[in-house]
């Protein structure tokens, strides 16, 4: 596979592509497509926390508070960063805490998919996943809150080592445009 990331513990050319972005800009639905497309393993930040924690995202805030979540995203991330040939889609908010991002880029091909905030309101508004960040706020505070994070967050983002606008492909149908652009920016497949 020409993707030329070298493990220096067997000299292996090794595949390792981490996705960021904020909630809902389609990092799971994309990097599971993508996963496939390379037939490559996927890895989804939050639901490995989930089996391994055997608790929801929802249920660690609430009993750890978010920088109990943290600390074992990051460990999570640790684990999942060491894997081979594999896709990883980060939490939105992984790459803004600790080192996060600067370990990722260590680890992987990192791409950051941008997405304009009125698009990620419309994913997170019909998406049914849970997201404890945006529970019991009404259109208005979603949108402000979505717009005000993602200026907050976005220059965790772009440390990314490219970076793929999503916005304009909003339809489940492109996904598969959306998988080749990816393949075209990583020189890959
Ligand atoms: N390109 C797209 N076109 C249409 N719908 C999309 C697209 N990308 C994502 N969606 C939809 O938007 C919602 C959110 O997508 P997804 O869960 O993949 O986002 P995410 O980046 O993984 O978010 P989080 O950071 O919260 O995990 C889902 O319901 C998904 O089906
Ligand atoms: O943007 C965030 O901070 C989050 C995004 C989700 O992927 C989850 O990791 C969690 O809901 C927090
Ligand atoms: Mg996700």
């Amino acid at each position: 596979m020409a993707h030329g990331m070298t493990n220096e513990a067997h000299g292996k050319d090794i595949t390792r592509i981490a996705l960021v972005g904020y909630m809902g800009a389609g990092k799971t639905t994309i990097g599971k497509a993508l996963a496939e497309d390379l037939a490559l393993s996927f890895y989804d930040l939050d639901w490995y926390i989930q089996n391994r924690m055997h608790k929801s995202v929802s249920q660690i805030f609430d009993e750890r508070g978010e920088e109990g979540f943290r600390l074992i995203e990051r460990n999570m991330l640790h684990e999942v960063a060491e894997f081979e040939d594999v896709v990883i889609s980060c939490g939105g908010g992984t790459p803004c805490f600790f080192d996060n991002m600067q370990y990722i880029n260590q680890q992987a091909q990192s791409v950051y998919l941008k997405c304009h905030p009125d698009t990620l309101y419309a994913h997170l508004h019909m998406g049914r996943a849970v997201r404890p960040l945006l529970l019991g706020k009404n259109t208005d505070e979603m949108k402000k809150y979505i717009a005000t994070q993602l200026e907050e967050r976005e220059p965790y983002y772009l440390m990314a080592k490219h970076t793929v606008d999503v916005t304009l492909m909003d339809s489940c149908l492109k996904i598969s445009n959306m998988v080749a652009k990816l393949k075209e920016t990583l020189h890959i497949g």
